[in-house]
């Protein structure tokens, strides 16, 4: 896919490493022929890709900062284009100093996720690659940067080409049969077509599965607790996260606004957060803290729900938060405090209507049971790892898989109707091309690469 800017691209520039003091700063550039460039800025032309220690110098020629200057020349460059790194002294005045000057010769600053949108246009990544630039930089654990890192090879993108090379064998095969109407089922049968569409239907129920599982490590699942004043919520968050980290006292109403603090189990990221607790009450700034429970409780995916084993009576009825807890969001009863009832930790399941549901005992204080509401989560989470065959896939990858599964399912349901047969795979095809950037619209990339950061 070849853009007619990208053909007279004009110079972009932009500091490319992290805001703040570092010890090496970098700033990038890339466009049309920048040896004069380089040689206005140092005085020499460097190399193709060899390391120049040199002074970088500003229009007086007095030096901003002295460095290493990089040059790759179009198109062997990360965005195809002539590139060059000025690779200075990671302190934030002297980095705006070289852009400034980069900008005084002829630079623009770049927009966010320009460098790897000109990647993707000059045919250096495809778009699930560039994807996995910006996923590998916010992956928040190493499970989750080794599945971005494994996209970014390539991984992710083959097994998808490998799909559609199959789906247009068969549509090859499907196709010119419909010139032989006479012959249509004995010729199919001949070639297998039902298997092989069954085959296809089949990897890309694989490839759905473990790209589930990668949505799953991307972005992790919000973690509730939810429970009256006092019945522990932030003594079970303090057990999850392995320290101090919410406020513990025996004053009911101590949690005033909710607590987030990601943990993770086997790779996962739990954004766990903990909440004040509900009650009627007559204080202002708890009532605040209250309304944030409620809204923190509509952004769930699990709902840890606390009871007080020690506790005869409540100051709310158990009954009326319940009742107000949306239903079809997973929900976990956790009893604590057994310390005080003389219950042991254990896992049981509900007798009680609606059924199946799951009730832990534990000690919040004492660290007992904790490692049930780990795995109670760890299965809420359908996590079944596979290892290096997860996928770190955005929703947009899922749903153009669910699309191309469904048009594939539906092929096999036309499989008396030829021509439908046919297309049913054209469009299996074509949603399958959005995920690595062959049919994908313009103001998708650019909703895809203004999340980028600035200098990627
Ligand atoms: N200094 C520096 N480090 C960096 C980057 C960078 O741009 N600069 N990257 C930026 O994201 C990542 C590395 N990605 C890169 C991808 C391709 C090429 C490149 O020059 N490709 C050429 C030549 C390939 C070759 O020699 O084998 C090409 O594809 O033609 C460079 C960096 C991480 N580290
Ligand atoms: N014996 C015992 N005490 C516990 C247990 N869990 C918490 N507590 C105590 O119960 C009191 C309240 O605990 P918190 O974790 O602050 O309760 P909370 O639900 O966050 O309370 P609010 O923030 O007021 O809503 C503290 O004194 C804790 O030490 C437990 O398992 N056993
Ligand atoms: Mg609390």
């Amino acid at each position: 896919m070849q853009n007619p800017a990208a053909r007279t691209p004009d110079v972009i520039a932009a500091i490319a490493t992290a805001p703040g003091r570092g010890g090496i700063g970098v700033v990038r550039v890339s466009g049309a022929s920048l040896s004069e460039f380089a040689s206005a800025l140092c005085g020499r032309t460097p190399q193709p890709r060899r390391a120049m220690f040199s002074a970088f110098r500003d229009a007086a020629g007095a030096a901003i900062d002295e460095g290493i200057l990089l040059h790759f020349p179009a198109p062997a460059s990360f965005t195809g284009e002539d590139v060059l790194e000025l690779q200075g002294h990671g302190g934030p005045v002297v980095m705006q100093m070289l852009l400034a000057r980069c900008l005084e010769l002829g630079a623009r600053l770049a927009e966010p996720g320009e460098f790897t949108r000109r990647a993707f246009l000059n045919g250096k990544l495809d778009l699930a690659q560039a994807e996995s630039v910006a996923d590998l930089i916010e992956a928040s654990t190493a499970a989750a940067a080794r599945s971005a890192v494994r996209s970014l090879s390539g991984r992710f993108s083959e097994e998808i080409h490998r799909i559609v090379d199959a789906l247009v064998d068969l549509r090859m095969l499907v196709e010119a049969t419909l010139d032989f109407p006479e012959e249509e089922i004995e010729f199919l049968e001949r070639a297998r077509a039902m298997p092989r569409l069954e085959d296809i239907r089949a990897r890309l129920e694989s490839v759905l599965d473990r790209a589930r599982q990668g949505a799953l490590l991307r972005s992790g699942l919000n973690v509730v607790l939810v429970g009256e004043p006092n019945v522990g919520k932030s003594s079970l968050l303090n057990q999850l996260a392995g320290e101090d980290r919410a406020i513990v006292t025996d004053i009911a109403g101590t949690t005033r606004d909710a607590l987030r603090e990601t943990i993770q189990i086997e790779g996962i990221p739990l954004h766990i957060i903990d909440t004040a607790g509900l009650r009627e009450t007559a204080d202002t700034v708890e009532r605040i803290g209250i309304e944030r429970t409620w809204r923190e409780i509509e952004r769930a995916d699990v709902i840890l729900r606390l009871v007080d084993a020690s506790a005869a009576v409540t100051d709310t009825t158990p009954e009326s938060i319940d009742a107000r807890l949306p239903q079809g969001v997973e929900r976990i009863t956790v009893v604590n405090k057994i310390d005080l009832a003389g219950l042991a930790a254990g896992r049981i399941e509900e007798p009680v209507e609606p059924s199946g549901r799951i009730c832990l005992q534990v000690s919040a204080k004492r660290g007992t049971g904790i490692d049930l509401v780990r795995a109670e989560l760890l299965r809420i989470a359908g996590w079944h790892a596979h290892g290096e065959d997860v996928i770190l896939a955005r929703e947009r990858h899922l749903h153009a898989l669910r699309a191309a599964l469904a048009h594939v399912e539906s092929a096999a349901a036309q499989s008396a109707a030829l021509e439908l047969f046919a297309e049913e795979l054209r469009l299996a095809q074509e949603s399958l091309g959005e995920i690595t950037g062959e049919f994908t619209a313009d103001d998708l990339l650019g909703v895809i690469f203004s999340r980028f950061c600035i200098g990627k």
